[in-house]
């Protein structure tokens, strides 16, 4: 297969675990739904401080860094950045250092937003995480540049890693090869899913399933949807961003063809207005979630994502004969920021 020959530097338990969320299903069929949803898990799949979808796409960055004789990971993202995070992992567990620009991605003033969660979790790595005020945005950002041309002036090599390593000409393969990987685990458990639900923001883990689903499909004949839910408010943005990254990916793995229209979906309407603040839809989709199947989602990414695999089943736009992969990719470190959105009872 084309893509094993990229070099991958493993950072997982091996493939991402898969089950069936049966309480989540039922309860959905009595909404009018019934298609069968199972859940695949980036969130307890390695042992880097949580994991998530970014250690995924490390896999296939990693040998690119250590081939660069850089000592210095340089990314960004907001306050409460999965990513970030999990670079910051990926520098402790490669011996290197580690600068991080967190920007003011998401108006959520609560003082714990810089103090706990991923953020912390990135000090106690021991990553230079540097508060910047500007605000949320998934294209190339000049605090990010600045970051890496202090870290040359200083005597340091950078390697430069993107905002959740999307711009990155590699960022795709890892959720190509998680395709790859689906479609082995369908074999083991009988099941075949015909639709994939991802979240989508800078668009490198729904880009590199777009890919790899299609090289899939001319393979073997099978057709799966692949739906996006955007997260970023910014949905012709995250749009462009997800095309651009899946023709990029496609022509990596030598897929040989166009993407078709039809491959490339990402649907709005769960993100709300801005940016990393729950909406209503986000609130019911984490409660269900965490109520009939104990999986934790979060205000910012998963709990929009499963808000739309929600109402896609329960009004049908996905069969009811359906079989249902929901990609959860991580998230939960961030809740801590968003206590508040909890209180205590009584
Ligand atoms: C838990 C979780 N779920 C989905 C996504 C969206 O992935 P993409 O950025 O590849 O589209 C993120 C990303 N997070 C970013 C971050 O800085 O954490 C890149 C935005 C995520 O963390």
């Amino acid at each position: 297969m084309i893509l094993d020959q990229f070099p991958r530097h493993p950072l997982t338990f091996g493939p991402s675990p898969v089950h069936h969320l049966r309480r989540l299903s039922d309860h959905l069929a009595a909404k009018g739904g019934g298609a069968q949803v199972w859940a695949k898990r980036e969130d307890v799949s390695s042992p880097l401080a949580f994991g998530g979808n970014k250690i995924r796409k490390l896999e296939y960055i990693v040998p690119d860094v250590l081939a660069s004789g850089a000592d210095t990971l340089v990314s960004i993202g907001g306050y409460q950045s999965n990513h970030t995070r999990q670079v910051a992992a990926v520098a402790a567990h490669l011996g290197l250092k580690c600068r991080l620009v967190q920007e003011k991605w998401v108006p959520w003033d609560d003082p714990t937003n810089t103090q706990v969660g991923n953020i912390l979790l990135s000090r106690m790595m021991g990553a230079d995480s540097r508060l910047d005020p500007h605000g949320f945005d998934i294209g190339i950002r000049d605090s990010w540049k600045d970051a890496i041309s202090e870290v040359e002036a200083a005597g340091g090599t950078p390697y430069a890693i993107p905002a959740g390593a999307s711009e990155h000409r590699l960022g795709g393969l890892g959720f190509a090869a998680w395709a790859f990987e689906v479609a082995e685990q369908e074999k083991a458990l009988g099941v075949t899913f015909d639709t994939i639900v991802v979240c989508t923001v800078t668009g490198s883990t729904h880009a590199g399933m777009i890919a790899g689903f299609a090289a899939l499909e001319d393979l073997t004949g099978t057709r799966r949807r692949v739906l996006g839910i955007d997260a970023s408010a910014t949905i012709d943005k995250t749009r462009d961003q997800v095309a651009r990254i899946a023709r990029h990916t496609a022509e990596l793995i030598e897929l040989g063809r166009d993407l078709r229209d039809d491959e490339i979906t990402v649907l709005e309407g769960w993100a709300g207005d801005l940016y990393g603040i729950p909406v209503e839809s986000t609130m019911e989709a984490m409660a269900l979630g965490a109520q009939l199947e104990a999986m934790i989602t979060d205000p910012v990414y998963e709990g929009k994502s499963l808000a739309g695999l929600v109402d896609l089943v329960t009004e049908g736009e996905i069969p009811r004969d359906s079989n249902v992969l929901y990609a959860h990719l991580g998230g939960q470190p961030a809740i801590n920021a968003y206590h508040s959105l909890w209180p205590a009872q009584g």
